[in-house]
């Protein structure tokens, strides 16, 4: 993996394995880092592991053998809830995540986990709840809303704790087109401004362009790590898996077969570049 902002990882995870039967290992003593400050995505195809990964790393699962560290801390029994206070999870499915009878409570509550004082806290709910187009929902009952805005929600609990690592696990599934290009684009900005660690589980190959590093899955095995642009220029590989490449790089490899274009892009500004050139 590439960047790194500081020499240490915010993960790091060793000959990990688990089996939800005991039989069948799901994941198959994979060994990876993901350094702090860094945005990482991690892509498979379905059934690969991913989710099972993410629940693995916050101590949801216990791993059958191997280690994880999370910011230097080995995840044990003992460790556990501390981690957990410095790694925040969205999952794809919100229901199972609202705490709150208001919107505003269910943002409320992680920060009163962290015990953040009543006076500041007014502020980070509306802040959270600007970051995710939901300020005129803040009375609204959750269980109301529709699956993207409950999505919504769950992202703002999130955003408003601002933990060290926070996990997505195909969090913005249910957004439409504009509010998942809108709250990548906030998370990017989060993640470049408080230097936190995301680790975002994604089937959005143009989510997939904007991070650091790439961790692809596979049956259960690392089948690939690298920069996006490493990692798509496999793309035979990644379509043996029914993995695919972003809209921008495959339009730019039929200009590159017309003579048009030098490099495969990763997003439309790219691809733009290359077509003026
Ligand atoms: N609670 C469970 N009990 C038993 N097997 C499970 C359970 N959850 C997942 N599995 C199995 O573990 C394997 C990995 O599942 P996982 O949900 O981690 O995959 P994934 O890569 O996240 O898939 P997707 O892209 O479909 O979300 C699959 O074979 C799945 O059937």
């Amino acid at each position: 993996m590439t960047k790194d902002t500081n020499g240490r990882d915010a993960v790091s995870v060793r000959d990990l394995t688990f089996s939800y039967d005991g039989e069948t290992d799901v994941l198959k003593g994979i060994s990876f880092d993901i350094p702090q400050g860094s945005y990482t995505a991690v892509i498979g195809h379905n059934g690969s592991g991913k989710s099972t990964l993410a629940k693995l790393l916050i101590g949801l699962l216990a791993a059958k053998s191997g280690t994880i560290r999370i910011l230097g801390q080995e995840l044990n029994e003992e460790t556990v809830y501390d981690i957990r206070n410095r790694t925040g999870i969205v999952f794809q499915n919100p229901d199972n995540q609202f705490i709150g009878s208001t919107v505003a409570d269910d943002i409320a509550f992680g920060l009163e986990n962290r015990c953040i004082p009543q006076n500041e806290m007014q502020g980070l709910i509306e802040t959270a709840a600007a970051q995710v187009g939901m300020t005129k929902f803040l009375e609204s009952e959750p269980t109301k809303l529709s699956g993207g805005q409950k999505q919504r929600v769950a992202i703002a609990g999130i955003l408003a704790v601002a933990p060290d690592i926070i996990i997505f696990d195909e969090s913005t599934s249910m957004l439409d087109p504009r509010g998942k290009k809108a709250i990548n684009e906030e998370i990017r900005r989060l993640h470049e401004e408080r230097d936190i660690t995301i680790l975002s589980i994604t089937h959005d190959m143009e989510e997939v362009a904007q991070s650091d590093n790439v961790l692809v899955l596979r049956d259960g095995t690392i089948a690939m790590t690298g920069t996006p642009r490493e990692v798509f220029s496999r793309e035979r590989e990644l379509k043996e898996m029914d993995l695919d490449v972003p809209f921008a790089w495959k339009i730019t490899e039929e200009l590159m077969k017309l003579g048009l274009a030098d490099h495969p892009a990763l997003n439309l500004e790219e691809a733009a570049e290359e077509l003026c050139r």
